[in-house]
């Protein structure tokens, strides 16, 4: 059995457009981790979320997480209105990464990988952070924004993977699909 070790809707959707049946089982694992760099931190964390449910359910467990990073800082998820608007006037104008690292628990074997998708935000004036901010949509996306939905207006272009954006990269069903599981079958 397939199991998604998530309670992010945005995860559970983009997986089901590709394979018919699995579970979802969100993790209780702790999400402090004192690693810096993006793609360690990002992968530590979705193994961690991996382990914790495959640890109560077996099968086969895909655990993932999302980060934001600019210049190498790490931003998450905003504590508070405030905090993301912080985040949101460092994005402004500029090229940021998202990170989202995954692991798949197969077999008893762990098959961790992290994927990058360049995000250029245009220029944001504070009136429009605010009002951006009041909609309540960042607070619980990493960085502070939701491109498939009102943040889709801050973006100017993406280079790379548009579901990594979103917490859940196209990488993972091949992977998937590598390990004998059906994709696009109905
Ligand atoms: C940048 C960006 C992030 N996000 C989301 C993806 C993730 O759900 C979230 C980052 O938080 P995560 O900790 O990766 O995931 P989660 O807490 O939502 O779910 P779980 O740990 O149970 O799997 O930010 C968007 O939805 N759109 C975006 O454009």
């Amino acid at each position: 059995m397939l199991v998604l070790a998530s309670a992010s809707p945005r995860r559970r959707e983009i997986l089901s457009r590709f394979v018919p049946e699995f579970k979802v089982v969100p993790s209780n694992a702790s999400e402090e981790c004192r690693l810096r760099e993006p793609g360690d931190y990002s992968v530590e964390l979705a193994r961690r979320k991996a382990r914790e449910v495959y640890s109560r359910v077996g099968g086969t467990v895909i655990g993932a997480d999302t980060v934001v990073s600019v210049d190498g800082q790490i931003l998450g998820k905003p504590r508070d209105e405030g905090h993301a608007v912080r985040m949101l006037k460092l994005l402004s104008g500029r090229v940021h990464q998202v990170t989202t690292g995954y692991c798949i628990i197969h077999g008893g074997k762990e098959l961790c990988g992290a994927v990058t998708t360049d995000v250029k935000f245009r220029e944001l004036d504070e009136e429009l952070i605010r009002a951006y901010v009041a909609t309540g949509e960042p607070m619980d996306k990493a960085g502070a924004y939701g491109i498939q939905g009102l943040g889709g207006l801050l973006v100017e272009w993406i280079r790379g993977d548009y579901y990594n954006v979103v917490g859940f990269p196209i990488e993972i069903i091949w992977k998937l699909r590598e390990l004998g599981f059906e994709v696009l079958s109905r």
